[in-house]
């Protein structure tokens, strides 16, 4: 059991969002010891709003200026378009933070939009690699923590069922021209560099995420040849690397075993 992802459920928002704070601070704090830096990726949709929280953004405990902040996907947008995983980092973080507070965030190079999409992944990478380490001393760079979010189709970063993408075993980052939840267009970190983290989170939130959590933690569908949700191979390959936080409502229905605490 002890290889298993962990599924925290919390009564309230405001239980869920002090716990991810500290489990955040926790991984931090571990990292800055190791390198002397956090290296976090992050996605959009609702996860960037449930970083919003004074136990985290006021905490004494976070040394901002250590946070190498990466996104897990982004869409190829401008950066102050609405639709832009930065853009929503900025506004339901980044924005709220401390005086002082320095990060630093490691956007898309907006000077490519409009070209290949190929080009903005390749760039992107580029800069994991000046981050992390070359691609020919390391074969998968190492994030700290992934901050993910899991959609209600299963799909996480932007990394959708079905799709070839999740095959990608050589690249870091990809482009992806046909996402199903738009916009199309869009880059994302390749399933085996978030397995690769040391920790792996996902906020799933809501009525209607019940459905995709049973098929994620109760059903095998590797084992029936039924189609394989990429949350589900993360569980699946990265085990106790991975916590879920959830609220009651996501997990109504799910008989895989929960906790109430970190
Ligand atoms: O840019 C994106 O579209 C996201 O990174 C995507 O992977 C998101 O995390 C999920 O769709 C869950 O979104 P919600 O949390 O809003 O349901």
């Amino acid at each position: 059991m002890s290889k298993q992802p962990s599924l925290y459920v919390f009564p309230t928002k405001e239980e869920l969002q002090k716990n991810l704070a500290a489990y955040i601070l926790r991984a931090q704090t571990a990292a800055i010891k190791r390198h002397q830096k956090f290296r976090v990726a992050v996605s959009g949709g609702s996860l960037p709003a449930m970083l919003n929280h004074p136990a985290l953004i006021h905490s004494p405990a976070a040394h901002w200026n250590a946070w190498e902040i990466f996104f897990a996907d982004e869409r190829c947008v401008p950066l102050d378009h609405p639709d832009s995983n930065y853009y929503l980092l900025k506004k339901e973080f980044l924005s709220h933070l401390p005086h002082g507070a320095k990060p630093t965030v490691v956007t898309i190079d907006e000077s490519l939009l409009g070209g290949p999409v190929q080009e903005i992944a390749d760039t992107y990478e580029q800069q994991l690699v000046k981050y992390f380490a070359a691609r020919d001393t390391v074969k998968l760079p190492i994030f700290d923590l992934m901050l993910l979010g899991c959609g209600p189709d299963g799909h996480t970063c932007s990394l959708f069922p079905g799709h070839e993408l999740l095959r990608e075993d050589v690249a870091w980052v990809a482009p992806i021209e046909d996402s199903p939840k738009p916009p199309p267009k869009r880059i994302t970190l390749t399933l085996p560099v978030v397995t690769h983290a040391l920790k792996i989170a996902f906020v799933a939130t809501g009525e209607g995420k019940q459905e995709v959590l049973r098929k994620i933690f109760d059903e095998h569908p590797e084992l029936d040849g039924g189609e394989v949700l990429p949350c589900a191979l993360v569980n699946q390959a990265a085990g106790d690397k991975v916590a879920w936080f959830c609220d009651e409502a996501a997990v109504k229905g799910v008989q895989y075993p929960k906790k109430s605490s970190l």
